[in-house]
This record gives structure tokens, sequence and C-alpha cells, in this order.
């Protein structure tokens, strides 16, 4: 097969290795024909004219490389994106116009903040932010009016080429004067998330799987599974990734060092691309991945698949590896508790939907789907701990 060939596009996905469907031209999307899509979590992008907002999504969820953002286009009406059949974790994500004005009296504010979980706004430490901070104040303000359960994330974008004592002092005044402005609005409660990012590294996926993080409501259950999986396996440091947009959905509860987590991202880049040169697109990452890879500094990163749309990437010290076995069948244990979880999520979603639920209930269930679309058969789960060995 040739390079030119026009199936085959370098440094891309094989192509059922994606999310679903995204409005490439900008242009406002169909509603959703599924009635689900409408109660599926969204993450709202919304920010100033090019502070970053289209180039995020397209690195984050669709594999854009970072250069060739440069030729997005501005957005002119809301797109909305599905990150959902395909993918394990589901939600929609919508990126707003920079020149959208949320505080206009058209701006239909319970539709688009009624069914929210998280609002990201985007703020480019390169520009003065000065504009960024009076518009980002309004739209806390008028969304919490809407909806008091939005998780509100700042992104200080673009800090690429920036030093890091300019990044932290960017960080400090930025958190200072929207604190201050919210408190003058007497809004001390309204918690404020801040994240350095950049799309030439991978502090953009590193924030985002933070967000996405706040909204899974197992997060708690996974993070236990890890805690109790790594020190029992010799491993350091474990991350369960979604392996379409390498966002990690959970890890155990030791700090995350950066560099291990882009060990583990430019791990499965290493898998998927080897895995689909020599197997077939379907099979690039199946049951039976795994992969085990020998650093110079006697460390060890260790990959096993966990279903379709999950992998999990342990880092350990090389000597701690001669117990392969007992690792592989603690791996099975925690692979085993990870599938119940998501099992009984699923049951749960079968139940409100066979029942007539109230609108309330719907509005208020924020959490992100994760759930196995492929499960063989839907027993009685039995909620327990993993056995470990
Ligand atoms: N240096 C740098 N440039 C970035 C980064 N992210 C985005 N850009 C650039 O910023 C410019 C604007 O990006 P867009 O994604 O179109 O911005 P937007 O916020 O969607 O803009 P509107 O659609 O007009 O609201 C592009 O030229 C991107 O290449 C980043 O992390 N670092």
């Amino acid at each position: 097969m040739s390079y030119e060939d026009e199936d085959y596009h370098v440094d891309s996905f094989p192509k059922d290795f994606g999310y679903g469907a995204y409005d490439q031209d900008g242009l406002e999307m169909e509603p959703n024909s599924s009635s689900n899509s409408e109660t599926k979590p969204r993450i709202l992008l919304m920010g100033l004219r090019r502070s970053g907002k289209s180039s995020i999504q397209k690195v984050v969820f669709h594999k854009m490389s970072p250069n060739e953002t440069l030729f997005l286009e501005s957005t002119s009406k809301i797109v909305k994106d599905d990150i959902n059949n395909s993918s394990f974790v589901q939600f929609q994500i919508w990126d707003f116009p920079g020149q959208i004005d949320f505080i206009e009296p058209t701006f239909d504010s319970e539709m688009i903040f009624g069914g929210c979980g998280a609002l990201v706004f985007v703020i480019d430490a390169k520009d003065d932010y000065n504009e960024a901070l009076t518009k980002f104040k309004n739209t806390v303000i008028k969304a919490y009016k809407v909806n008091p359960r939005i998780k509100f994330e700042v992104f200080i974008h673009k800090v690429d080429g920036i030093s890091d004592d300019s990044k932290m002092e960017s960080q400090r005044d930025i958190h200072q004067r929207s604190s201050d402005d919210l408190s003058e609005a007497g809004l001390d409660q309204i918690h404020l998330s801040f994240h350095l990012t950049s799309i030439y590294d991978h502090s953009i996926f590193e924030a985002f799987s933070k967000v996405v993080q706040k909204l899974i409501p197992q997060l708690p259950t996974l993070e236990n599974l890890l805690n109790i999986f790594i020190p029992n396996s010799g491993i350091e440091k474990a991350f369960l990734f979604d392996v379409v947009s390498k966002i990690y959905i959970a890890t155990d509860s030791s700090p995350v060092d950066m560099q291990a987590y882009e060990l583990c991202c430019d791990m499965i880049d290493v898998v998927i691309d080897l895995s689909s040169i020599y197997s077939s697109e379907e099979t690039a990452f199946d049951s039976g991945s795994s992969s085990l890879i020998k650093l110079n500094n006697n460390t060890i990163l260790y990959l096993r698949e966990v279903n379709k749309f999950l992998a999990l990437v342990c880092l350990l010290r090389e000597e701690n590896f001669n117990r392969q076995g007992v690792i592989d069948y603690n791996f099975i244990c925690f692979r085993d508790a990870i599938s119940e979880v998501f099992e009984l999520r699923l049951k749960r979603q079968k139940m409100l939907e066979n029942v007539d639920q109230d609108d309330d209930e719907l509005v208020d269930d924020h959490g992100i789907t994760i759930g196995c679309s492929n499960h063989e058969n839907d027993s009685t789960v039995v909620s327990r701990a993993p056995k470990i060995a």
C-alpha cells in the first residue's frame, strides 16, 4: 500500500476507531435523532474569538495535528460534537463562536446551561485577558443562576513558549481577579478550577481528562480499584485510558507526574500504530491487545486491554515484573470488577429508560455515561471487591 492511497492517512486512527459524526463545516448539526443524546451531559467550550476552542476540540477528539489548526476558520454557529456510540465515554461538546453574546435576552440560557455538566472557558494567555475575564464573569453568573451544578473549568491556553514563571504569574493573576469578580457579585461559593494548557503538548489532554473525570459518577470506585490493584502488583502508577482520545478516565490516588502521563500516552500511540500496520483496521485494539516496553532507566511500561475502548497502562520497576503472573492475575480481577461497575451503570440506565421518569431527575443526572457496549449477557451483578493475590 502506498502512502498516496486514498484510504491511508498518516498519523490517523483506523476509520472505525473514532468518535461519532462531526459537523466538519462548522454548521449547526441537526437535532440529535436519538432522545438519549438530548440527555447526554454537555461540555461547553466558551471564550473569546481565536482563543483556541475549536483547536482544542479538534486536537483532543479528532486527532488533528496542532499545526493544522492554523488553518481553522472562525466558528460562526454553535458546533455540537457527539462523543458517543463508538466511544466508551459518552457526552456532547458544544463549541461556541467567540462572538456569541451570552447575556443577550435572545440567548436561550435555560436550554444551553440546563443540561450542561461542565463549562470550559478558554483564555488566551498570550493576549490581553481583561475582556476575557469580563466575559467569563458574566457567563459564570448567568450559567450558575440556571444550573448551580455546573463545573467551571478555566483553560489558561496557548502557554507554549511562555516561561514557567510567566505561566504561574498569569495563573495567579487570573485566579485572583476572577475570584474577586465573583465575590463582588456575591457568588463566593462557586468553585473554579484552573489549568495551564497548550495543544502543542500533552497538557491539553491532561486538562481534559480532569474535566471529564469530574463528570464520571463511578470515579471514586475506579480510583479505589486502582488503589487496591497497584500496591498488590508492585506497580508505581497506573492510568485507565479512553484509547481513542487518550484522556485518562481514572488513575490511582498518587500524584500525577506529567512525564509519566506523556510516556503512557505515547505508548498508546505506538501500540495502535503498530497494530494498524500488522493487523486489519478492525482489530487494531482488541481483547488480545497488550504490550510491554522496557525503558533504559530500569522502568517498564505495561499496557493491557480492559475492553474495546479502555486500556490500563502501568509504570513499574523492572525487578517487579518478575512476578508477571501475579500482575496478570490481579489485572484479570481488576478487569472483572470494572465490567461489573459498568454493568451496574448500564442496568440503572435501562431502568431509568423503562420507568416514566420525571424531568427533574433527568436534568439532575449530569454524569457521563461510561458503559460497556458489548455485554454478552446481562446477568445479575453482585457488587464485590476484586480478589487480589
Ligand atoms: N500557540 C498556540 N496557538 C494555538 C493554540 N491553540 C490554538 N491556537 C491557535 O489559535 C488560533 C485560533 O484557534 P481557533 O481554534 O480557531 O480559535 P476559536 O476560539 O475556535 O475561534 P472562534 O471560532 O473565532 O471563536 C489558531 O491559529 C490556532 O492554531 C495553542 O495551544 N498554542
